[in-house]
């Protein structure tokens, strides 16, 4: 198979950048589903605490000014609590009433401090849970998209998606919710410095907008180095990905020292865009305290120039001072979001905007191949290739016999697999089983009698026993000894220290290629099939051992139908029937006997020297 090419969907060119639109957020909307309705509880908690905090206070001003300056006027709601304080003084005693607003401003921290350990629970619930959500929709999609789309995303771009992006949304919604209790709290705090002087808010609130505005100019810069994390994240989960799958390749070849390099680059990159991000955010305190510094320098000097009494200046000040966090909290947020959009966008690609039609699926029923499977007129052309891995091609595979799909190498006979398995859908034309087109059959029912082996099978992460069992994971043992008999593998698994639960490792690395092999027929052998695919399943195995298990398979899979992909002529003269492919267009196809063109391909191979006396050839 070739590989996967390189920027088409997953292409960081074709991505628009820039705020996210209406219709983006409206997505991104749907996205966090459930998790959505926590969001005014959060969002309540955290007023609720900004609130306690306020009261809190405006109590201590009004402790103060009562130690301080008693029979100075106190400003409107300090007034109010003034009066409130005043009677309780009056019913309980001046030592009594003390005690009791001790108590009040000693009982609005304590929940201050319980409201904020609550907000950041259910913050901290609502966070992993959509990314959970987002991790899991973008995991399945990844399983069910359709696989020629899928192939066009390199690895990193999907493994980057998985184990960063999915977080982006969720830091988004923590941020949105943030910057709503910020601009609650800030609009609270305004309201009391309003009853305490309008020409004060006046001021703090023109100081407060010009603040927030020249801030706000960052956001553009955020959203660009969010966009640079993005690329580096990928760049780097795509150099790890190729470091380990190419391990024994790179140091095969003596390449350790460039991918080290190349890591380093990568990893520099990320350093730097991490500190770009970093420096940018470090920026909003001290922007934030001086631009403040500067207001309050003018509270005073207005409040002074207006003879404000001193305890409504000392308020004024206070509450600006409280109010401070809540601006900053409010403008590093909108950073945060603006810096998380091109992750996001990334997430809304790969869920939504699939950009080939839906994987059909039919639900007829489906019981086995009667006569035969024919491909009419089939072509498919892998997305953003130039030519057609397969052109308008008409053959039939009967039901219960030997197919061989011989063809030189780029022919286009994994892409007939490929078809039958239904990873790719035909772009024209259809494939019929017994005259139903195969679209119209359930996906699961027609896989269910399907197994295949060989090139692009592989083994996984797993033990022997787990790799054999991917397809029937509820096998018995002793059908896993059997199916294990069957492929040739019996022997050798079991002369392992540790059997069936023996580590596969990457990609079956553990294993030699026809060892690996067979563990693949195995696995497929376990599905008991009514159709056997083997893509060049057996080609790494000595002649005799291949011999052996095809013999075994013939044997097994009698009056079943089996499917043999291969380069080697002389297992295509056994076959029953035959299918000749070059370069995507079926040059004949029939019994072996009645083509012309399979006799007159014979020439000495390889194959035939490291097995005298065969009348093998390989088809290149
Ligand atoms: N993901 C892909 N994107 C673009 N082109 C592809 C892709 N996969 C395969 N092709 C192209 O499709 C054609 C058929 O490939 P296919 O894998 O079916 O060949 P094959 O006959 O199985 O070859 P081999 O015997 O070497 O495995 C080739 O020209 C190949 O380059």
């Amino acid at each position: 198979m070739t590989p996967a090419p390189q920027g088409s969907p997953g292409d960081d060119g074709g991505r628009r950048s820039g705020a996210l639109t209406r219709r983006e957020i409206g997505k991104l909307l749907q996205l966090a589903g459930p998790q959505l309705r926590a969001l005014p509880s959060l969002v309540l908690l955290g007023l609720a605490a900004s609130l306690a905090e306020t009261l809190g206070i405006t109590l201590v001003v009004v402790f103060l000014q009562l130690a301080m300056a008693p029979g100075e006027p106190l400003p409107v709601v300090g007034g109010l609590l003034e009066m409130v304080f005043s009677t309780a003084r009056r019913f309980l005693g001046t030592e009594h009433a003390d005690l009791a607003l001790m108590a009040a401003i000693v009982g609005l921290i304590a929940a201050k401090a319980g409201l904020g350990l609550a907000y950041s629970l259910l913050a901290s619930n609502i966070r992993t849970a959509l990314s959970e959500r987002v991790r899991n929709r973008l995991h399945g999609r990844y399983l069910t998209m359709p696989y020629a789309e899928v192939r066009g995303y390199d690895q990193g771009e999907l493994l980057d998606a998985l184990a960063t992006s999915s977080w982006a949304l969720a830091d988004a919604a923590m941020a949105v919710a943030r910057m709503v209790i910020s601009a609650c709290s800030i609009m609270v705090f305004g309201a009391v410095l309003f009853g305490l002087s309008w020409r004060i808010t006046l001021i703090a609130a023109a100081g407060s907008i010009a603040l927030f505005a020249s801030l706000h100019l960052l956001s553009r810069r955020a959203r660009r180095l969010g966009e640079e994390m993005r690329q580096v994240n990928h760049g780097l989960a795509l150099g790890s990905l190729v470091v380990l799958q190419g391990l024994r390749t790179i140091r095969a070849f003596g390449q350790e020292r460039r991918f080290q390099e190349e890591f380093e680059r990568a990893s520099g990159r990320a350093r730097t865009t991490g500190m770009a991000v970093e420096h940018l955010h470090a920026l909003i305190p001290p922007a934030t305290e001086v631009g403040y510094f500067i207001l309050l320098c003018a509270v005073v000097v207005v409040a002074q120039a207006s003879d404000t009494p001193f305890a409504i200046t000392l308020a004024c000040v206070a509450l600006l001072y409280r109010l401070q966090p809540h601006l900053r909290e409010l403008e590093a947020n909108l950073l945060a979001v603006a810096q998380s959009e091109p992750a996001m966008r990334t997430v809304l690609a790969m869920l939504g905007d699939a950009r080939m039609p839906a994987e059909p699926s039919g639900n007829l029923p489906f019981t086995g191949t009667r006569e035969r499977i024919r491909f009419e007129g089939v072509g498919f052309t892998h997305p953003g290739a130039s030519r057609a891995a397969l052109a308008d091609t008409s053959f039939e595979i009967p039901a219960g016999a030997v197919t061989a799909i011989i063809g030189e190498s780029g022919a286009g006979k994994t892409t007939i697999v490929n078809l039958l398995l239904r990873l790719y859908h035909p772009g024209s034309g259809a494939i019929l089983v017994d005259g139903t087109p195969l679209e119209a059959i359930s996906r699961e029912a027609w896989l269910s009698r399907l197994a295949v082996a060989g090139q692009d099978v592989e083994l996984v992460e797993g033990t022997v026993a787990d790799n054999i069992r991917l397809a029937r994971p509820d096998a018995t043992e002793v059908e896993l000894r059997a199916a294990a008999e069957m492929a040739g593998a019996l022997d050798f698994i079991v002369a392992l220290p540790e059997g069936f639960d023996s580590w596969v490792g990457q990609q079956g690395l553990n294993f030699s290629g026809g060892q690996r092999q067979r563990i693949g027929i195995a696995r497929a052998v376990l599905n008991d099939p009514d159709m056997l695919i083997l893509d060049e399943a057996t080609n790494a195995l000595d002649a005799t051992l291949e011999e052996e298990v095809r013999d075994r398979m013939r044997r097994a899979f009698a009056g079943r139908t089996l499917v043999l992909v291969t380069h080697r002529l002389d297992t295509a003269l056994v076959a029953d029937h035959v299918v000749h492919i070059s370069a995507g267009r079926i040059v004949e196809a029939g019994p072996p006997a009645s083509l012309p063109d399979l006799a007159a391909m014979r020439r000495p191979s390889f194959s035939d020297r490291r097995r005298p006396g065969t009348a093998s050839a390989e088809i290149r």
